[in-house]
Order: C-alpha cells, then structure tokens, then sequence
C-alpha cells in the first residue's frame, strides 16, 4: 500500500487554483491515488458567463479525469466548489463556507495565481502576495489543518544566477508596498515599477518573490512548504502523456513553429530548457505534502522541481525536436511550412523577424486585401513578436537550482511510492517526451484529429511548391531587374547561359557516342 495515498484518505483538503493548469492534475491525481478523500474544496470564481457549478461540471468532464471517474465513480460528490474571488476582501468567501472550512480543512494546496508576466503591479501584487496573506490568515484559524503547501516559481530569485533553497529577503518589506498601493495613484504605481522589479524581468517573478516573503513572516505555527517549479510542460505519463490545455510557457511558441508563423527565435545555443512535466511537479507536491504533515520540520522548506542540473535539455535540441515531430505530424492548415532556426544576436534576429516573419504576414494581408477579406496576418505576427519579447529572458540564460530538499524526499519514500509518485527528472527521456508533448498540443489543445494528417501533409506539400513557385518568380523579377539595367549582369547572364549550353551539348553528343 503507498504510504503517500493512504495518508491523503479522509482528508478535507483545500485547492486554490483548482480550475487552472496545475491546479486540475493535482486534484485528479488526488481523485485516482486517494479515492476515499473526504472531500476536496476548490475556490472558484464565475467566469465567462458561467456559473461554479457549469464550470465545475464542464472541466471535470474533460479527458483529464476519464481514468479518475473509473477508480473513484462517486467523483462529483468527492468536489465541493467554493465561490471565491482572490482579489476580494475575506477572499470573497460567504461566512457559511468560511465556517465549514475552517471546520474541517485538513490540508490546503495554493495554488492560484496570476501567472502573466505583463500584469500591472498592482494586480500581481493583489493575487500573488495580498490573497496569500489573506489565506495563511485563514489558515490560522482551520482547527484541523495539518499542512500547508504553497506553489512558487523557480525563477521567484531569476535574478540570481545559483539558487538555494532558501527565501531570499526583498529589497522592500512586502507590508510596506501593500499599504503603498491602497493610496498610490496607478500612473505613479506604474512609473515606480521598473525601479521596484529591479534586475526581474517582469511583475510575475516579483510578486512570487514577495509572495515567499509572506509566506515566512506570516507562517506563525502553521506548517508550511513552498513548492518551486521551473518551467511546467505536458504531462510526461499521467493520466496519459502530453496533457496540456494552456498556451503559457513553450507552449505558444511551439504552437507558433508548427503553424510555419514562427521562423527564428534567439536562443543563446547553451541555454537549458529547464522544463518539468506538470505530473512530476504534482507527484513531487503530493510528497512533499505527506512529508511535511507527518514530519513537521522546524522550517519551512522549499523544494526545487527543475530539469536543468539533473537531466538537462537545450532550447535547441528541444526547437528540433519539436520541429521533427511536426515533419511526421503536422498541424492543420498552417499558413507556411514550418521551418525554423536560432538567431544567437540581435542583428541576425531583427534580419530574419523583418524577412521571416513580418514581409511574408503583410504580404499575406495584401492577398487577403485583393480577395475582399479583413487583413489579420500583420497583427499575429506582432502577437507573437511581444510574446517572443517577454519569453526572451527565460530561453537565453541558464540558473543552477540546488535540489537538496527534493533529493532528500526522494530517498525517504518507499519503493512503491517511488513509482507511483515519481517525481525524479533522470527517468524522463526528452526525445520521447517533446514528441509526446507537440502531440498533446495537436490532440488536447487545438482538438486537432489524428486523422486529419494526410490532409495536413498535403496542404504542407501545396505549400512547398507555392514557395519553390514564389521564390523563382522573384529571382526572375530580380534578375530581369538587373539584365535590364546593368551591362555586368547581362555579360554573367549570357555567360552562365552559354556555360549551360555548352554543357547541354557536351551531354547530348556524349550519350549519342555511347548509343
Ligand atoms: C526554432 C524552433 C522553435 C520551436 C519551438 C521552441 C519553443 C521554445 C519556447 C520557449 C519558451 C520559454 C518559456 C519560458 C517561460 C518561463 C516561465 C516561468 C515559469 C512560470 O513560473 S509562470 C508560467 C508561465 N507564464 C506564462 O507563460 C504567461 C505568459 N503570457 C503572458 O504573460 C501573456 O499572455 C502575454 C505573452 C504577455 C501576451 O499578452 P496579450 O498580448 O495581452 O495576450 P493575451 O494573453 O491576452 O492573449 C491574447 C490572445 O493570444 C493568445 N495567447 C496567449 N498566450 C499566448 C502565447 N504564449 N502564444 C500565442 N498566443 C497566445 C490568447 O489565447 C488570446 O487569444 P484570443 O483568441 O482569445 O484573442
Ligand atoms: N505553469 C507554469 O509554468 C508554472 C506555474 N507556477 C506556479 O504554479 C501555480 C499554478 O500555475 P498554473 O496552474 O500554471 O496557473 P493557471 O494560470 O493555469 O491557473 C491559475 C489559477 O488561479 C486562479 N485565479 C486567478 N485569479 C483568481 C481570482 N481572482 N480568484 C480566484 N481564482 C483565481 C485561476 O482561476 P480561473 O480559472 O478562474 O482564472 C486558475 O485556477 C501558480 O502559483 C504559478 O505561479 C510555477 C512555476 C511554473
């Protein structure tokens, strides 16, 4: 029996975050490993005209849980969807609910955040840092509560190049900068942003940065461990290999290469793709989980989950793969072939971003023009050039993680748990997994059916011979450009035409001669 699985049997445990990417494979690992869980409370809030529980029903419906519904058939009563909205005071949670959880919360896993990294300060500071004040404050209070598990990001101290397991101290005192912006103006709070980030790259890092910081000074008796993914791809094996329902992370880009928009992308050619699949990161956190409940460390202690130092890959070697697997199945009506490389400068990037990307979109708004169709090429071009901007940072450096805590885990859990809630990075093999990963990409996100890839070989072909066609007419246009007015380049033609004909001859009279 695993030792992980039966302690999290009976439990009342807490997610926030539930309907988001990671938030959804926790909780269906949960439903599959633990079937006989009390009850799992998720915060949710309305979204998009729907209400909890259309939400709810819809996403527990999706393909994700199919094999948790088999093991644990009771799934819909095992969920009790909770109104909140995170940026609300009290968490906007009704005093009914607020009693029933404080009541019988055993665990709590936080995972809801904004992961955008263009979010105005004062939003990142709201979700990421205010809402984790206001859930430890919660927490304080649950009667039964045994353990709390918070979710960061690896790169909450990007601008440190090694980096421990510890919470590195802020330059200002989260309190202070919450109480700031309640009076700041949001032009001055923007002005002063810049400054505040410092050497960060964005919003997103900072406010996980601060969010840690809270965390430990607000951490009282509670028992608490931080969780520190790197960057979460696919599922790597659970439920089933290549889940993924979001465009964060790689996953825009490699949507981007496979449709043929994207054609270069800088990557410094040493940099490591430090990609972790979301089930081991959800493996690791149900561990870590267990571990710190029933171990209760003096701490808090913080797990790194990345691949870098371990089992590292390149943004390289993981561009050809992607681009490898498209070449066997290729996504539907791509609007060039996909065909891409790394720049390594600037020049060499504006260059093939000028020609690549941006004179073939304007041309494609032209044709569009001519045939009475709005133009929109130009525009997702520059989409994804301001998502290439925000990404740059991350594909073209490299950080060295110390995973001490997580190799410590490791070692403490049975054989059985070792398997089932294998969260160690070196049994993971990159090929077979980006192939999964792009694959997952097609079926799961874009709902692409596998049958339909003849379809798409053809039209990729079609393409193939629109570009042959397109760049031998320009070179013609080109050429007739300079015979027209260059008395050089009439000499090299009629040179190079002579040159061909002699060679014509030569092979006709010499296969003549042989018959
Ligand atoms: C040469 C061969 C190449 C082969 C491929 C190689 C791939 C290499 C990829 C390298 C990627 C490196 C990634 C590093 C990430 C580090 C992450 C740190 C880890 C974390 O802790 S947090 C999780 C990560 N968070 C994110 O990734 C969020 C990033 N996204 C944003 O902040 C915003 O979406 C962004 C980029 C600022 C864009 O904002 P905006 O222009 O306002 O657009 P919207 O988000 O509102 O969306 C509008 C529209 O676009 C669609 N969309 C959203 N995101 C993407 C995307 N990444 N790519 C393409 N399209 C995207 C969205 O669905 C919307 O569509 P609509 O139809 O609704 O308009
Ligand atoms: N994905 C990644 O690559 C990485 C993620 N992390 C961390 O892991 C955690 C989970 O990330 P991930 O699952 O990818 O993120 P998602 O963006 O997929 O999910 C975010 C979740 O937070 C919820 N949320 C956001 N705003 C509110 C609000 N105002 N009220 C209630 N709920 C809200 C969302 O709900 P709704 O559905 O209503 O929007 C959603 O459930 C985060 O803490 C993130 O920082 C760390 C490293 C890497």
């Amino acid at each position: 029996m695993s030792v992980i699985a039966a302690f999290y049997g009976g439990k009342s445990i807490l997610i926030t975050g539930a309907t988001g990417f990671m938030g959804k494979v926790l909780m269906e690992k949960l439903l599959r490993t633990s079937p006989d869980l009390k009850v799992i409370y998720i915060l949710v809030r309305p979204k998009a005209g729907q209400s909890l529980q259309q939400r709810v029903s819809q996403m527990m419906n999706c393909k994700l849980f199919e094999k948790a519904k088999e093991i644990c058939p009771n799934i819909f009563e095992k969920i009790r969807p909770i109104y909140s909205d995170l940026t609300k005071p009290d968490l906007g949670i009704s005093k009914e609910d607020l009693e029933e959880l404080l009541t019988h919360t055993n665990i709590i896993f936080h995972c809801a955040a904004t992961v955008r990294f263009d979010d105005p300060l004062r939003h990142a500071l709201q979700l990421n840092v205010i809402a984790t004040q206001q859930l430890l404050f919660m927490a304080s209070q649950m009667l039964k509560l045994e353990v709390f598990i918070h979710f960061s990001t690896a790169y909450s101290n990007c601008n440190l190049k090694h980096i421990d397991e510890v919470i590195y101290p802020c330059s200002v005192e989260p309190k202070k900068l919450i109480d700031s912006v309640e009076w700041l103006d949001d032009s001055i709070i923007e002005e002063i942003t810049p400054k505040l980030i410092e050497n960060r790259p964005n919003t997103y890092t900072y406010t996980k940065a601060l969010g840690e910081m809270v965390v430990y000074q607000e951490r009282g008796n509670l028992n608490i461990a931080i969780i520190r993914p790197s960057i979460v791809g696919a599922s790597w094996q659970e439920p089933f290999p290549g889940w993924v329902d979001n465009l964060n992370g790689p996953n825009g880009l490699i949507i981007a290469a496979g449709k043929g928009f994207l054609h270069s992308l800088k990557a410094t050619p040493k940099a490591v793709a430090d990609v972790v699949p979301v089930d081991l990161v959800i493996n690791l956190t149900l561990a870590v989980g267990w571990h710190t409940a029933v171990h209760r460390p003096k701490s808090i202690l913080i797990y790194h989950c990345t691949s870098g130092s371990l089992n590292p890959c390149l943004w390289t070697d993981l561009g050809f793969q992607v681009l490898a697997t498209f070449e066997k199945a290729p996504l539907e009506k791509a609007f060039r072939r996909p065909n891409a490389d790394f720049t390594t400068n600037n020049f060499s990037t504006y260059l093939w971003n000028t020609i690549s990307h941006m004179a073939p979109a304007v041309m494609y708004d032209f044709y569009l023009r001519l045939t009475g169709r709005k133009p929109r090429m130009a525009k997702l071009m520059n989409r994804m050039l301001k998502t290439i901007s925000m990404l740059d940072y991350f594909i073209n450096r490299s950080w060295e993680w110390s995973s001490r805590n997580t190799e410590m885990l490791m070692s403490q859990l049975s054989n059985e748990d070792q398997k089932l809630f294998d969260f160690d990075v070196r049994h993971l093999n990159w090929l077979e997994y980006t192939e999964n990963y792009c694959l997952g990409i097609k079926k799961y996100l874009l709902k692409e059916d596998m049958a339909g890839i003849p379809a798409a070989k053809r039209h990729l072909r079609m393409l193939r011979n629109i570009h042959y066609l397109f760049n031998t007419v320009l070179f013609l246009i080109i050429w007739r450009f300079f015979i027209a007015r260059s008395q050089m380049a009439r000499n090299v033609w009629y040179f190079v035409v002579s040159l061909c004909y002699k060679f014509l001859s030569y092979f006709r009279a010499s296969s003549t001669f042989r018959h």
